[in-house]
This record gives C-alpha cells, sequence and structure tokens, in this order.
C-alpha cells in the first residue's frame, strides 16, 4: 500500500478544534508534551541512559511511524531526543500527531 493510499484511508487530517484540544491534550501535557509558541506543534524532550536506549527508542518510533505514514521531525544528541509533531497536510496539529505521541509515549516508557 503506498502513501496515498494510506492518506485516504486515514481521511485528511484536519487541523484540532479548541474542544478536540481541551479533550486530547491533557493527556499529553501530564507526561511532558508542551506546545509550541509560534507553531501549531506540540514538543518533547527526551533522554536516556545512553546512546544505545536513545537510538532503540528512535529505531523504534521510526517502525511506526512508516506504518503510519506520518513522520516526527527530531534531533538527537547522545542519550537526548527532542521532537516536534505536527501535521503538513493541515498546517498544524492533528489527531496524527496525538496518535503517534501517544504511541512514543509507550517506547519511551519501555525503554528506560
Ligand atoms: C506524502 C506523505 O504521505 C506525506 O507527506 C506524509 C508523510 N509524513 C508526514 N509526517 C508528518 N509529521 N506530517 C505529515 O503531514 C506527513 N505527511
Amino acid at each position: 500500500m503506498d502513501g496515498l493510499q494510506k492518506q485516504n484511508e486515514a481521511g485528511k487530517a484536519h487541523r484540532l478544534s479548541a474542544e478536540e484540544r481541551d479533550q486530547l491534550l491533557p493527556n499529553l501535557r501530564a507526561v511532558g508534551w508542551n506546545e509550541l509558541e509560534g507553531r501549531d506543534a506540540i514538543f518533547k524532550q527526551f533522554h536516556f541512559k545512553d546512546f544505545n536506549r536513545a537510538f532503540g527508542f528512535m529505531t523504534r518510533v521510526a517502525l511506526q511511524a512508516e506504518k503510519l505514514d506520518h513522520h516526527p521531525e527530531w534531533f538527537n544528541v547522545y542519550n537526548k531526543v527532542h521532537i516536534t509533531l505536527s501535521t503538513h497536510e493541515c498546517a498544524g496539529l492533528s489527531e496524527r500527531d496525538i496518535n503517534l505521541a501517544s504511541f512514543i509515549e509507550q517506547v519511551a516508557v519501555s525503554m528506560t
């Protein structure tokens, strides 16, 4: 299945409404995700024990990102991984970002 088919199946992404944000963001805020200023995106910094853990985490996230056809913007130095999530298609935060962030949290918990 190609990216376009997957996107059509998933439907077109829409920017989350204020009500959707009120419902979906508190859980992520509680575990350290924050909205960026000046851009409709969410951001979190992860710290691992060492590079092996950080890169193992990134590998697992990368495989899922490819499956979802939704990819993180990220930055890694040694044991730190900084992640920004946003949706190009709607130029802002969509449910796809919330879903990927939730998956990332599960992986992070299993790596620490
Ligand atoms: C053509 C391709 O399906 C799109 O560009 C996908 C790929 N990965 C993506 N990742 C993210 N974070 N946002 C997107 O809108 C997005 N779109």
